[in-house]
């Protein structure tokens, strides 16, 4: 499976109304703290942008949600892979992609047979509190030996001045959140990262 480069990770169905059509292949909805029937809502609206513009969707943490509303590809971290039902989410025909942060998430990843790995904090991040310090690049190609021949994600701290050493070092894909949703030209950022990744499509 081949990922796009260019991997945009957002908390809301609006963000993918307004950035999607832009020309965005891969986007994550990564909804924290909502009722489940907001949820349902969003990954609704999502579906559908996403669809009308041949865009896959992946679903963080909600897999059941994803699986009942008809999506195709979720993302779990370690701590909602312990509590998903792997088999479920294979039954149902959905894709996983598996967060890792150190040597034993990465053992625990690939015994679920994901269909890609996320590593990361490449970079510090300001979206979320983490436990890790940040990887660096030299991990990601350390990584890289160890997941092939899947798709490898690198996430966290990443702008567009940042990825021509997260694919030198041989990622596949780069996700994004706050260099895009908090710039002051999101679509103006996204348009950048579309380009920038363009050579590496
Ligand atoms: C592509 C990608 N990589 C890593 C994560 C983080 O997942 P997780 O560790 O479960 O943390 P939350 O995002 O759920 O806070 C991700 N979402 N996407
Ligand atoms: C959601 C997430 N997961 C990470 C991990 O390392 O697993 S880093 C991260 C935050 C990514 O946001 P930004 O691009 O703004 O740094
Ligand atoms: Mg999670």
């Amino acid at each position: 499976m081949k990922l796009d480069p260019f991997y945009l990770i957002v908390d809301s169905a609006a963000w993918i109304e307004r950035l999607v059509p832009l020309g965005v292949k891969l986007v994550q909805l990564r909804i924290k703290d909502r009722p489940e029937s907001d949820l349902r809502s969003e990954i609704r609206r999502a579906r559908g942008v996403c669809a009308a513009h041949g865009c896959q969707l992946i679903v963080n943490d909600y897999w059941q949600i994803a699986i009942e509303e008809g999506c195709d590809f979720v993302h779990l971290g370690q701590e909602d892979l312990a509590e998903a039902d792997v088999a479920a989410i294979r039954t149902a025909g959905l894709k996983l992609g598996l967060s890792t942060h150190d040597e034993a998430e990465l053992e625990t990843a690939l015994a679920a047979k994901p269909d890609y790995v996320a590593l990361g904090p490449i970079y510090p991040t300001i979206l979320k509190t983490m436990r890790w310090q940040p990887q660096g690049l030299s991990r990601i190609s350390a990584w890289r030996q160890r997941v092939r021949p899947l798709p490898l994600v690198a996430i966290g701290g990443l702008n567009t001045d940042r990825l021509e050493g997260v694919f030198a070092h041989r990622a596949d894909s780069a996700a994004v959140v706050t260099d895009i949703t908090m710039n002051a030209d999101p679509e103006g950022r996204t348009r950048e990262w579309i380009e920038k990744t363009a050579r590496w499509r």
